[in-house]
């Protein structure tokens, strides 16, 4: 393989920690004879590989593009893809913010997002990482390990604390970051010190971001949490804000699916398991408190697992879902068919065309046990809305627009204040609900 120099006056165009990090990036890019252009770019400074040779760079900053984010390292590269046959095939390049870049579950997630697991192998992806001010340190961490990881997908990496910088142009907003739950907790104790987070970045959103973009809440309690992000996001559509409530179905998968509407070998699941004692009590209860399980056996929430479902509920949107079938997800109560209380983020039975958007399923079937589930589930949800009013009521700016809900209903925000009582949030559950 041949070794490309940097000319001298190219490295001083660059800090330390690109330097290091320039070679093995170029080298892989020369196996595929691509034409390198730094994303100088941004600065200005452009140089080109041809038979082993680096273009002395010119650096010709412009004002408008100094003014923005330095990206990391050495995805202040971009590379002129022209002469790779693959890659001309590649979609336009996508951006995904990602909030809590530095925490357990990103770590994870991050990954597949850049190996293409997420959005297909012919998607280039910028990632933009939000973390806090303490793990600041950690983040530049995860930036290096990307950069070790040579993703060939991976085309651009900036890392910030302030949102209003990150999520610009963001068409997707996957909210991590906030403090998981330990041992005991509910997770509706972490509505007063997660609820913030999520109305901030919801302003954020509003500002920068994509009108289209895509907004997946991870952080708990997520459905009230995405709740005051759409409420702070009045610019960004309603629908689009999502829950991850995907964890739960793929637990209740490895257990048995969603037994009254699942089938085993054709049949529905009630003719092959006669023990309805058990799909009631202990099924529910399984799935329904597998979350803490695992935090008294790790000490910390799941993250791998829910890295997963963060991978399954962006596919789910991204890929049409095969006939018949359909996805869960925390979807904003505007029109459901369900008679579920309008205004809150609510998981509900989806299809997508594949195309980022989904539809209600309107015929999934309840019996009475689970429709007293699910309006204890709503019940506790309508608490946690009281209980945040100071984070989407007046000052809301939502609260004040007149929405047309999919199927043509009015819908006006309406904010509720009442004083949060201390045990107003009694957990009935333990599940994303
Ligand atoms: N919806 C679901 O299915 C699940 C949700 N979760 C929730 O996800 C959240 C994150 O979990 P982990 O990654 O395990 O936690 P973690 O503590 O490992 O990582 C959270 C990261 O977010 C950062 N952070 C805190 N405030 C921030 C802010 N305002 N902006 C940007 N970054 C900020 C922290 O510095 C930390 O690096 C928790 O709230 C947890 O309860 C966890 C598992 C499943
Ligand atoms: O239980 C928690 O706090 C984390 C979480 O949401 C889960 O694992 O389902």
């Amino acid at each position: 393989m041949a070794v490309v120099e940097l000319s001298p006056s190219y490295r001083t165009q660059l800090k330390p920690s690109q330097i290091s990090s320039l070679s093995p990036r170029i080298l892989y890019h020369r196996q595929f004879s691509v034409q390198l252009v730094p994303k100088a770019a941004r600065a200005g400074i452009r140089c080109s590989v041809v038979q082993n040779q680096v273009e002395a760079p010119v650096a010709t900053p412009t004002k408008q593009e100094s003014a923005k984010p330095e990206c990391y390292g050495i995805f202040c590269l971009t590379y002129d893809l022209k002469a790779e046959e693959e890659t001309k095939l590649w979609k336009k390049l996508i951006t995904v913010a990602v909030s809590g870049a530095a925490g357990m579950i990103s770590n994870h997630l991050l990954f597949k997002l850049a190996a293409g697991e997420v959005f297909g192998p012919d998607q280039p992806i910028a990632l933009k990482l939000l973390g806090s001010e303490r793990s600041f340190q950690a983040l530049e961490g995860v930036a290096m390990e990307l950069e070790d990881s040579l993703y060939p997908l991976l085309r651009e990496v900036s890392i910030g604390i302030d949102p209003y910088d990150i999520f610009k142009d963001a068409e997707w907003a996957l909210l991590i970051g906030a403090k998981p739950r330990g041992p005991g907790m509910e997770r509706s104790a972490l509505l007063d010190i997660n609820g913030q987070i999520f109305a901030e970045q919801g302003n954020a959103l509003n500002a920068v971001a994509s009108r289209n973009c895509k907004v997946i809440v991870v952080g708990n309690p997520c459905n009230t949490n995405a709740l005051i992000c759409l409420k702070n996001a009045p610019n960004i559509p309603a629908k689009n804000f999502h829950a991850l409530t995907r964890l739960d179905e793929n637990r209740a998968k490895c257990q048995v699916p969603d037994f009254l509407n699942a089938k085993i070998d054709g049949r529905p699941v009630i003719e092959v398991i006669k023990d309805r004692k058990w799909l009631e009590e202990e099924f529910t209860e399984k799935v329904q408190k597998r979350g803490g399980e695992l935090i008294k056996k790790w000490g910390r929430s799941s993250a791998a697992s829910t890295a997963v479902s963060i991978v399954d509920a962006i596919k789910s949107l991204v890929t049409p879902t095969p006939e018949g079938d359909w996805f869960s997800s925390g979807v904003y109560t505007n029109g459901n068919p369900y008679g579920i209380a309008e205004d809150l983020v609510f998981s509900m039975p989806c299809r997508s065309k594949g195309d980022g958007d989904y539809e209600l399923v309107k015929d999934v079937i309840f019996d009475d046990h689970l429709w007293n589930r699910i309006k204890k589930s709503e019940e506790e949800l309508l608490a946690e809305k009281r209980c945040v009013a100071h984070l989407i009521g007046e000052q809301s700016k939502r609260s004040a627009i007149k929405e047309v809900g999919p199927i043509g209903t009015e819908v006006v925000g309406t904010p509720i204040h009442v004083q949060r009582e201390p045990n107003e949030l009694g957990s009935v559950g333990d599940t994303h609900i």
